[in-house]
């Protein structure tokens, strides 16, 4: 929708890759319908995934023993954040809406995401003691989760429902940061379909972004992961 800004964090080491592809199918439909369109690239970036004692500038709120989370907190709190991660949050306070691309690593997120989470998702920033969950921080903007798959879409029908290892991403950080769900995008085993098949999926990507801001979020409750 023209004049929605979104932000796209991208963990692909390769832009001729499936999930580029992906990427760039994004930015142009996105793009052409009026939107504005960020992207964080995370490996282009060279992104730092570990949660250290360099994400602080300045003096720590308790030198004797680090504590990332209070320290994080503490230094949001004064605005002694390393510039990477302020940059990031920067991003993120602007976007209406965040699209996660990336290809499944161990049931999970590349690792260089998850930094990204771990390290911009800060206390005070993203969420508070009290403000979690619907009431979280980041409450009004909407995510999507869209990765690339090794396995094929009938092994993961019968292996059990993928929507399990979508809990913790989906519901243990967006939501849990106030961020509505939109349904997941997945792409099944593209090194292994035809050529066809490849494109049908790129096609329908660029489908469903065609009607993304009619689309309502999903009911990111316990029964929609586990029922
Ligand atoms: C550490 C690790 C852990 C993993 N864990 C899991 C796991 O738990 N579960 C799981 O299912 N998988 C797992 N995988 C597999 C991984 O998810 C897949 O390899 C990945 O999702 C494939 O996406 P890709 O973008 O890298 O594919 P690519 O290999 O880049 O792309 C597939 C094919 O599409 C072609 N292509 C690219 N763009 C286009 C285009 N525009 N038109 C037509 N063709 C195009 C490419 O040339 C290539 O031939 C794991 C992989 C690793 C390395
Ligand atoms: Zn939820």
């Amino acid at each position: 929708m023209a004049g929605k800004k979104v932000l796209i964090v991208y963990a692909h080491q390769e832009p001729k890759s499936f999930n580029g592809s992906l990427l760039k199918i994004a930015v142009e439909e996105l793009t052409k319908q009026g939107c504005s369109v960020t992207v964080s690239d995370l490996y282009a970036m060279q992104f730092e995934p570990r949660a250290t004692r360099n994400d602080i500038v300045g003096h720590l709120h308790n030198p004797e023993a680090f504590n990332y989370g209070v320290e994080t907190w503490e230094a949001y709190k004064r605005g002694g954040l390393s510039k990477d991660l302020v940059e990031e949050q920067k991003k993120v306070q602007e976007a209406d809406l965040l699209i996660f691309q990336f290809p499944l690593f161990w049931f999970n997120m590349p690792a260089i995401l998850k930094g990204w989470m771990d390290r911009v998702l800060v206390q005070g920033f993203a969420y508070d003691l009290s403000k979690a969950y619907d009431g979280g921080l980041l409450q009004g903007k909407l995510c999507l989760f869209s990765f690339t798959t090794g396995g094929s879409k009938e092994k993961y029908a019968t292996r059990g429902d993928i929507r399990y290892l979508l809990w913790p991403m989906q519901h243990g950080i967006m939501h849990f940061c106030g961020v509505k769900v939109l349904a997941p995008h997945i792409c099944y085993a593209p090194e292994s379909v035809s050529e066809e098949k490849r494109k049908e999926m790129l096609t329908a990507w660029t489908q469903r972004l065609k009607t993304l801001w009619k689309e309502e979020p999903i009911d990111c409750s316990p029964e929609w992961y586990f029922k």
